[in-house]
């Protein structure tokens, strides 16, 4: 977009805000997606490609068993495109007429979609992220102005999420600037959990779960996983260990982690419910539940009777248990 954020002018041509660089990003993010949708304004007013240009990357593409090109998608409400348009040139594209946008997303994951690229405009990009399922934004900055109000922003009025969005890096593209921003901040973090879980030392006694200590300025304070440094410890207890006893910080943070806190261990005195309460921290986000596999788990309970505001997003299980056989 435009410094004073427009996706185009208002004049009939397209305006061209990337230069040969962030063309060069677009391209290489585009080969890395399975689906890229645009709204059936942009198909009437671009007629864009929405192909991937480098032959390199297509190649790639096909080597990894992946078609050319990502999957086409748009939707319309009144219909009405020109049937020659470049979106229609061949069968490597999908329509949805009067579809709600969680059922496009529904269908286009049974489609094996799992990366997908909205690309604009305005009323898409609105739609996206007023419905909360846009995971990543990439904001790239081209250096002009537009300065006419008649032209289409980045995204329409619409009530958006009010919390404050993580800021991923920053990077300098050619003259664009290009920033990453991750609008769900706990969804954000919780992926940071499942990663750090994906490091534990494999038992076939003991989950393996990750855990990020955040503050309330959206800055991370610690991070750990179980088992990092000795064979009982747990994730909470690893990122707590991190911190100086008393940190003032700790008093509006957030702890997330892939498992709900244990309430009871059979290695140590100590849970990491109790731990947390302790520290003192008031914020508790988890994604799974503890199986009663080992102990009964009553972490969300306790927490939650302590007066910690515990939140289980359980749309993201799925994805912490993936970390091992034990969580099935
Ligand atoms: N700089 C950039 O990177 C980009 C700029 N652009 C610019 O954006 C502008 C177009 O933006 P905009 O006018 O907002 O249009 P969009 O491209 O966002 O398309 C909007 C249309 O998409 C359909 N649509 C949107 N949401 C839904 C929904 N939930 N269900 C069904 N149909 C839906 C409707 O189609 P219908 O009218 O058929 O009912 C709606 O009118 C153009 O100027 C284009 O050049 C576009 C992409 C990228
Ligand atoms: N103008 C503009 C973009 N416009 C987007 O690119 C589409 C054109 O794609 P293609 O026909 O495949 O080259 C267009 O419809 C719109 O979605 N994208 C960008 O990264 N930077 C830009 O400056």
């Amino acid at each position: 977009m435009s410094v004073d954020g427009y996706i185009d002018d208002a004049h009939p041509e397209r305006l061209v805000l990337s230069g040969d660089e962030d063309w060069d990003r677009v391209d290489e993010l585009r080969a890395s997606c399975d689906a890229i949708l645009v709204g059936a304004n942009t198909i009437r007013s671009d007629n864009p490609r929405l192909r991937v240009r480098s032959q390199r990357r297509r190649a790639e593409r096909v080597a990894r068993g992946l078609p050319a090109n990502p999957l086409r998608v748009t939707m319309t409400r009144a219909g009405g495109f020109d049937p020659d348009a470049e979106f229609f040139a061949d069968d490597n594209h999908v329509v949805y007429e009067r579809a709600e946008l969680s059922t496009v997303v529904e269908d286009l994951y049974r489609r094996g979609v799992r990366r997908l690229m909205v690309e604009g405009g305005s009323s898409v990009h609105t739609g996206f992220l007023t419905s909360n399922l846009a995971d990543e934004i990439q904001l790239a900055i081209a250096p002009i102005f537009v300065g006419d109000s008649r032209a289409p922003r980045f995204v329409n009025d619409g009530e958006f999420a009010k919390d404050r969005m993580v800021l991923g890096d920053i990077s300098r593209v050619g003259d664009v600037t290009v920033m990453r921003f991750f609008p769900d901040a706990d969804r954000y973090w919780l992926r940071e959990c499942v990663s750090e879980s994906l490091k534990c030392p494999p038992s076939e006694t003991a989950y393996p779960v990750g855990a990020v200590i955040v503050g309330a300025d959206g800055r991370e304070i610690a991070r750990g996983y179980s088992r990092e440094t000795d064979p009982t410890a747990h994730a909470e207890e690893e990122a707590l260990a991190k911190v100086t006893p008393g940190d003032l910080r700790l008093a509006t943070a957030t702890i997330y982690s892939s498992l709900e806190p244990c309430s009871t261990r059979k290695s140590r005195p100590r849970s990491c419910s109790q731990w947390i309460l302790d520290a003192g921290i008031p914020r508790v986000v988890f994604a799974l539940r503890e199986p009663s596999r080992f102990v009964v788990g009553e972490g969300f309970e306790q927490l939650s009777a302590a007066g910690v505001s515990v939140v289980e997003r359980a749309d993201l299980a799925p994805e912490a248990g993936q970390a091992s056989p034990l969580y099935r």
